[in-house]
């Protein structure tokens, strides 16, 4: 069972100690905003495991955690020999891409971090699990920088006043610092433009109104939470001017999987003539797919729905379907906020040479 321990709302997910006996400390996000606690993961089934509940949850959180518990996979047979822990490693490796099938961040990072375990040049001469470690703390502290990046480019669409939709969470705790979507909105108030957020509360989970509300209240940008059924009205009462969201997989023609209930708030934005973007970086490109309709989206248990707010509120026996993710296709989105800079969704070409293959490494 992991360790509990209190702490402030940051990092997200962080490793303490060194490459042979350290560990994955993170936020257990399924606490708050009435707890903010951090388990301590000494195995990757540990991580698995704070990836499946959404302890730790949003795609390059998601990364950045599987990429720690890769660290923690490679020491599995209790040796300093390479050539066992290269094997660990893809055994954990393998184990933890079972966890969530939607974040291609989950699938990029491991990648990253199977392909650093063959690369002799990064750290030449240091033990193994040395270098390791080393890839995962740089894919952490790309992500920071990336998000900083996303925030800047972002927060020049923002306009003072505007009012800004957000679903789910994309914000610090979706990442490994400042977020995506919210880091838009956190450069827009540090650059003195004052911005209202209004933030879906997102059922079934509540990421909107148990974290992103929590992220804004902590750092004093204004936020009114409002129920998911509730945006196309505020969107009417021309209470919104932009909506910004975050990713988990966008496709090479834009075509972008996003928490349930995306698609329905970019129908309704083109409807009210709002503009529309994604924040993602480009570790949430997945260039192997031509389109979106190959993005696998994961189906969650039903209890779930029937079962939120600590009480059952649906019949007992009653059919549920619970996807939780659904693709919004790219002639919605206006544009996708990278740490590169906004690219119009629907030039596939023009991706790629933003994006570039090599980042973007399916
Ligand atoms: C910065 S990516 C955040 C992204 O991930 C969330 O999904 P989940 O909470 O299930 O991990 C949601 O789709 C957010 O937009």
């Amino acid at each position: 069972m992991p360790e509990i321990h209190q702490t402030s709302p940051f990092p997200t997910v962080s490793w303490i100690g060194d490459a042979s006996g350290g560990f994955l400390r993170l936020i257990d996000q399924t606490r708050l905003p009435t707890e903010c606690v951090e388990i301590d993961c000494l195995d990757s089934a540990a991580v698995w495991n704070a990836i499946k509940r959404l302890s730790v949850r949003g795609a390059p959180a998601i990364g950045v955690a599987a990429a720690y518990g890769a660290v923690i996979g490679a020491r599995a047979r209790g040796t300093d020999d390479p050539k066992a822990i290269r094997t660990a490693l893809k055994e954990a490796s393998a184990y933890l891409r079972t966890s969530r099938p939607t974040a291609v961040n989950l699938f990029w990072a491991l990648d990253r971090m199977e392909a650093a375990a063959d690369d002799p040049g990064r750290a030449p001469g240091s033990p193994l699990l040395e270098r390791l470690l080393a890839e995962a703390e740089a894919i952490a502290a790309e992500d920071r920088a990336m998000c900083r990046a996303i925030g800047r480019h972002g927060a020049e669409l923002l306009v003072p006043g505007d009012g800004v939709l957000t679903h789910c969470n994309a914000g610090g705790l979706a990442t490994s610092d400042y977020g995506t979507a919210l880091a838009v909105i956190f450069s827009a108030h540090e650059q003195g433009k004052s911005v209202h957020v209004f933030a879906d509360e997102t059922r079934p989970l509540l990421q909107g109104a148990r974290l992103t509300a929590w992220e804004l209240q902590n750092r004093g940008v204004p936020v009114t939470l409002i129920c998911d059924n509730m945006a196309a009205q505020v969107m009417k009462e021309r209470k919104i001017q932009k909506v910004v969201v975050g990713a988990d997989r966008i496709a090479a023609n834009g075509d972008t999987a996003n928490k349930i209930g995306t698609y329905g708030v970019a129908l309704l934005a083109r409807a009210h003539g709002i503009p529309f973007y994604v924040a993602a970086p480009s570790s949430t490109f997945d260039l192997s797919l031509a389109d979106g309709s190959g993005i696998p989206i994961e189906e969650r248990d039903p209890l779930e729905i029937t079962h939120g707010f600590g009480r059952r509120t649906a019949p007992e026996g009653v059919a549920v379907y619970n996807p939780a993710f659904d693709v919004t296709p790219a002639e919605l989105i206006t544009g996708i906020i990278t740490e590169r800079g906004v690219v119009q969704p629907v030039d596939a070409e023009t991706i790629r040479s933003l994006i570039g293959d090599s980042n973007a490494t399916r």
